[in-house]
């Protein structure tokens, strides 16, 4: 399978050409970078630290796109959203793992996933779609005398918050308690705040350093407190379930996937 790689000389995209060189039945066919990148022109091997691969790094993602059979995705949601357009306009299936889109933006993926297969999720790595999973069954299992609180720490790059995997984790919470995340979420708190009102679910955020990511929901009642936690050492867990997403995605019907279907969960 031929796969272009979007945004490839950034954290993710090196990680990406680096998983797809050691993957077998897979190759990169094109990467691309935003206009103005210092990476234009470079070989995105080279770039990703590996050896040469013979695939420069240009600026026009459309044409990288059309020489694929699918558009590997994490970028910024401005970048995805045009980039999903252009996949669904060339029949080129995708994977996305950029966060921090909006309401509108999150409704273009899914006009775009009516033309191709798109899997597309806040993370790839297997351990936090198992922990998604126990997150959604302790919620149905505890009553909301439990207040649930994420927390979330990533390096000091990351440019949204909650994090999208905080807020899937959010939501995994409310399935298992059967409300909308949006109905009960805190996303900050800061000042006067007022008592904590029962069934609400926080986030908390905090950024420093190099912090791959760390995901923590807690459960805390009266006389106990349950956590479960993740913690990422490295990018590569993401780049792989990106590349066997890729892979899985190839003769899928149109619509919009998660990792979920990719492992079977
Ligand atoms: N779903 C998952 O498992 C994961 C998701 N992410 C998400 O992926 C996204 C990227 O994260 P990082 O790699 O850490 O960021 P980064 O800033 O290192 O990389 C983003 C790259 O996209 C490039 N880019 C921006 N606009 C572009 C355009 N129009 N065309 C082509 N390239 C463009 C940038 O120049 C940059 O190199 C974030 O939203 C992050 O939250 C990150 C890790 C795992
Ligand atoms: O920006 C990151 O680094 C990450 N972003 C994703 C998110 O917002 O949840 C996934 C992972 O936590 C790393």
């Amino acid at each position: 399978m031929k796969i272009a790689v979007v945004g490839a000389s950034g954290r993710m995209g090196q990680m990406l050409v680096r998983q797809i060189a050691r993957t077998e039945g897979v190759s990169l066919a094109a990467a691309s970078e935003r206009p103005g990148s210092k990476a234009l022109g470079k070989d995105a091997g080279e770039v990703a630290g590996i050896e040469a691969n013979g695939v420069l790094i240009g600026d026009d993602s459309a044409a990288a796109i059309a020489a694929a059979q699918c558009v590997i995705d994490f970028t910024v949601p401005e970048a995805t959203v045009a980039h999903a357009k252009v996949a669904s306009d060339k029949g080129v299936a995708m994977v996305i793992g950029t966060t921090g889109l909006d309401p509108i933006q999150t409704k273009l993926i899914h006009d775009a996933a009516k033309k191709v297969p798109i899997m597309w999720a806040a993370n790839m790595a297997l351990g936090v779609n198992i922990l998604l999973a126990l997150v959604e069954k302790t919620a149905a299992m505890l009553d909301p005398s439990y207040d649930i609180e994420v927390l979330e720490m990533h390096h000091r790059h990351k440019i949204d918050a909650p994090s999208g995997t905080a807020l899937a984790l959010g939501r995994a919470a409310a399935a298992g308690r059967k409300v909308q995340l949006e109905e009960v979420w805190r996303k900050s708190r800061d000042g006067h705040t007022g008592a904590r009102p029962t069934g609400e679910i926080g986030f908390a955020t905090l950024r420093g350093g190099e912090e791959v990511g760390v995901h923590t929901v807690y459960f805390a009642a009266a006389g106990e407190r349950l956590e479960l936690n993740h913690r990422s050492f490295s990018r590569e867990t993401y780049a792989a379930g990106a590349v066997k997403s890729a892979k899985w995605l190839e003769g899928r019907k149109p619509g919009l996937y998660g990792m979920k279907d990719v492992l079977g969960l």
